[in-house]
Parts: structure tokens; sequence; C-alpha cells
């Protein structure tokens, strides 16, 4: 077990540009290539262990993987292979359940199974929706958890509104809706990341968005291959951009993070907590990139009820600027945050009182009142979005976190990167 000693720092100046790749967009670039019958060129995918497991699935079902001058060329199979052995999609929900909708409307036996943290996640939310139109899914508990079990076949078309706002439940539905035979609907409670509505469309799937309703009509010929870089990834950017807002004095530059606005949400409310943010566009090719420049000034506190799907991932983090703000901060409308990595409501709320925060536990969400935060030993819980949030933390106090070997799951470099700002390292 890895744990990291944090130690605080002082006033910083920093431009960083080797924050992780997106994680959605590398997951979605993998399963995506399957869908034409061309390779799809990949630049900078992200190296950390979710998306790798989704590239060596891919392999599984029978792609060809080559780096070619820091290119990477997945050549996707004339047909997908019926693999021997069990995918392993690791701790990423992302890489389970899209994949669950993907081979759901595919010919083949599939099992899908992850690590324990993914064992006991939700399945149901996809296994349901897929069934309701003719799907073959089984798995422990009536299909609610993994190892999951795929008989694909022909799917019908579907008018489905999702209770929840999950990019992954659309996604999966999406994906099962491009091989049937008449136009899907989707509909969802409010809007999710878009990652697959815009690569589809980039592909030449015609879908058509009205406010909260996908409309997918199934392609009649296979789709063409993505050519893609991959921008940095705004939750991964968000550990930073948190850390020069809660060590007074700071300022970061973020380089070539994507901004599309339903994954920057949490860095516009660190602007309404105060903090002096910036954002310079510098491409918008596929969707806008830029840079994202972020510049400590004292924090208030700020309550949150809505685009909770907008910064579903950033809420551990902000939780600490929180901490720092002066007054309260709550959090509602947030009861996802039960069924992430970890129940990421009480793994919050439990380091921060660890570090000396008054807190209070919603069932969907939670109250902080900022004060003084106190150097802690404190879990990760093995989920990566807490174990890095209170390593920034450490920044303000000192902190020991155990059990960091998730934090690979998404941000391979963090660590080096935090060693920039502190004298930190690992045991
Ligand atoms: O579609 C995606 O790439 C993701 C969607 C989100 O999950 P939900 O859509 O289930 O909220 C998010 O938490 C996850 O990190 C990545
Ligand atoms: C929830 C996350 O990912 P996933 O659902 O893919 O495990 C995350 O990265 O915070």
């Amino acid at each position: 077990m890895k744990t990291y000693v944090v130690k605080p720092a002082t006033a910083f100046s920093k431009s960083i540009d080797a924050i992780a790749p997106d994680k959605s967009i590398s997951h979605r670039c993998a399963i995506f290539s399957l869908l034409s019958d061309r390779p799809s060129k990949v630049r900078n995918y992200l190296q950390g262990e979710d998306t790798l497991c989704t590239l060596e699935i891919v392999k599984q079902l029978g792609a060809t993987v080559e780096m070619q001058e820091g290119e990477m060329l997945i050549t996707p199979p004339i047909k997908l292979s019926e693999p021997p052995l069990v995918l392993d999609c690791g701790n990423s929900g992302t890489a389970m359940r899209l994949l669950m909708g993907f081979l759901a409307a595919r010919e083949g036996f599939f099992v899908l199974h992850g690590d324990a943290y993914l064992a006991a996640r939700p399945m149901r939310r996809i296994a349901d929706p897929l069934r309701s139109i003719g799907a073959h899914i089984d798995g422990r508990k009536n299909g609610e958890l993994s190892p999951i079990g795929i008989r694909g076949k022909q799917l019908s078309a579907f008018d489905y509104k999702s209770p929840i706002a999950s990019a992954q439940v659309k996604s999966a539905l999406l994906l099962a809706a491009l091989t049937c035979e008449k136009p899907s609907h989707f509909w969802e409670p409010e809007r999710s990341r878009d990652h697959t509505e815009k690569m589809l469309s980039g592909m030449g799937v015609h879908l058509v968005q009205e406010g909260l309703h996908v409309t997918l009509y199934p392609p009649v010929s296979p789709l063409n291959p993505l050519d893609i870089t991959v921008p940095a990834d705004p939750s991964s950017a968000f550990f930073f951009a948190l850390a020069a807002a809660i060590v007074p004095g700071s300022k970061v530059v973020l380089k070539h993070v994507l901004l599309n606005p339903t994954r920057i949400e949490a860095f516009k409310v660190l602007e309404r907590m105060g903090a002096d943010i910036t954002y310079t566009v510098r491409d918008k090719t596929y969707e806008s990139v830029g840079d994202i420049c972020v510049k400590y000034a004292p924090l208030q506190g700020v309550e949150l009820s809505e685009n909770i799907a907008w910064l579903i991932d950033e809420i551990p983090a902000l939780a600490i600027a929180f901490a720092c703000a002066k007054g309260v901060s709550r959090v509602g409308g947030a009861k996802e945050l039960r069924v992430k990595e970890s129940d990421r409501i009480a793994t919050t709320v439990a380091n921060l009182r660890l570090c000396g925060i008054e807190v209070r536990e919603f069932e969907d969400g939670f109250e902080v009142v900022g004060g003084i935060l106190r150097e802690a030993k404190v879990k990760s819980f093995g989920d990566h979005r807490i174990a890095m949030s209170f390593a920034i933390a450490g920044l303000v106090c000192g902190m020991e976190i155990e059990d960091t070997q998730c934090v690979g799951t998404s941000f391979p470099n963090f660590l080096d990167l935090l060693k920039c700002l502190s004298n930190t390292h690992e045991y």
C-alpha cells in the first residue's frame, strides 16, 4: 500500500502542460473505433489504468493497436471476435457501462468484470433499459452487480426516459441504438456530459439534440474513423486549479484543457466562490480547448444544487475549497456521489472531519463550515478522486494519504506534478 506525505506549500506560480489526457474521451476513442471499418488515429490517449483496460478489451474484441510516430492507430476487426476470456474493466464504471450498451447489440457472448470497487457499483441502470428492448444481460443480484454476462442480439429501437442524469447511461443506450432498425429517443432529467453525442456526430451519425432529448438515427453505412488529439482532462486539471485557489498568493496556468461547458462547471463554482479565473480558447476544431489561469483570492462559501451532473467528479475537490472558504457551503441533489468508486459523500465527510472541519452529511450531499484545515492522516478508500483531493488539501496543512495506487486510474503523473509545488514524497 502506497502512502503520500504532502507538506504545506508556499505561494507558487506555475504553468502546467502535462495534465493527464481526458479520461471520458479516451475511453470513447477506444470503444468508438470499433464502429468504423477503417483505422482510427488517436493522439494523446490517456495512459491511465482505466483507459488501458478499455484498450485491452478493444484488442480482445479483435482490434489491432499500433503506435506510429506518437499516434495510436486502432484498426477495427472485420467482425468482432468472441473473446475466450472475461473482459476486465478494472476500476472503470465508464468502461463497463458503455461496453454493456455496445456489446448487447453485437453478435457473441461477452463477460465484463472489474475490481472489488467496480463489483459493488450498480449496473441495472444500464441492464434494465437494455433488457426492455430485448437484450440478454445478467449478473449477480439480477444484473445489478458484475460480473455481467451478455449474449448480444438485435435490439428494438426505444423511447427511454432516464431517471438519472448520467452520461454513462445515455452513452450505453446510444451505442445500443446504433444497430436498431428505427430511430431511438433518449431523454435525460438534466443535461450530462455530451462527448458521445459529439463524437458519434463527428463519425457521421445523424443525431438530433433538442434540450434534454436526443434522437439517434441508425447509420446505414460504417462510420468514419476518428482522427483526434485528446485534450487535457478538466477533472484532473481541477486539482491544480484548487491548489492555486487555496494556497495564498498562488497562480497556475493549466494548458490545453478541454473547455466543454458540461465539464468545466467546477471551475465556474470556484469563480463564484471568489477565485480569479480566466479562460483562453486555443482551438475549436472538435471541442473547445484552451488554457485556464487560476489566481488565488479569498474564497466565500457557496450553495450548489444545479448542474450537479456537470461537476459530479469534482465535488470531493470542491469540498476542500469549501473547507478553506469563509462561511458555510452546501451541496444538494448529488446522491449519485454515493455510487462512485467510493461513497464520495461518506468518504469526503469522514476525511474532512479528520482534518478538524465541521461537516453535516445528508442523503444527497453535505454542508461544510469553512475553517482551518488541520494536518491529518486520511484514507483514499481506494478512490482516486478522494486521494487527490486530500493530497491538494495537504498543500495548506500537511497531509498523509494512505492507499494512493488508485491515482493511477486517471492521473498517473499526478504525484510528479504535485512534487513541483511542495516537498511531497511517497512510501
Ligand atoms: O461518461 C463518462 O465518461 C463519465 C460519466 C460520469 O458518470 P455518470 O454519467 O454515471 O454520472 C462520471 O462520473 C465519470 O467519471 C465519467
Ligand atoms: C466516477 C468516475 O469514473 P468511472 O465511473 O468511470 O469509474 C471518476 O473518474 O470519478
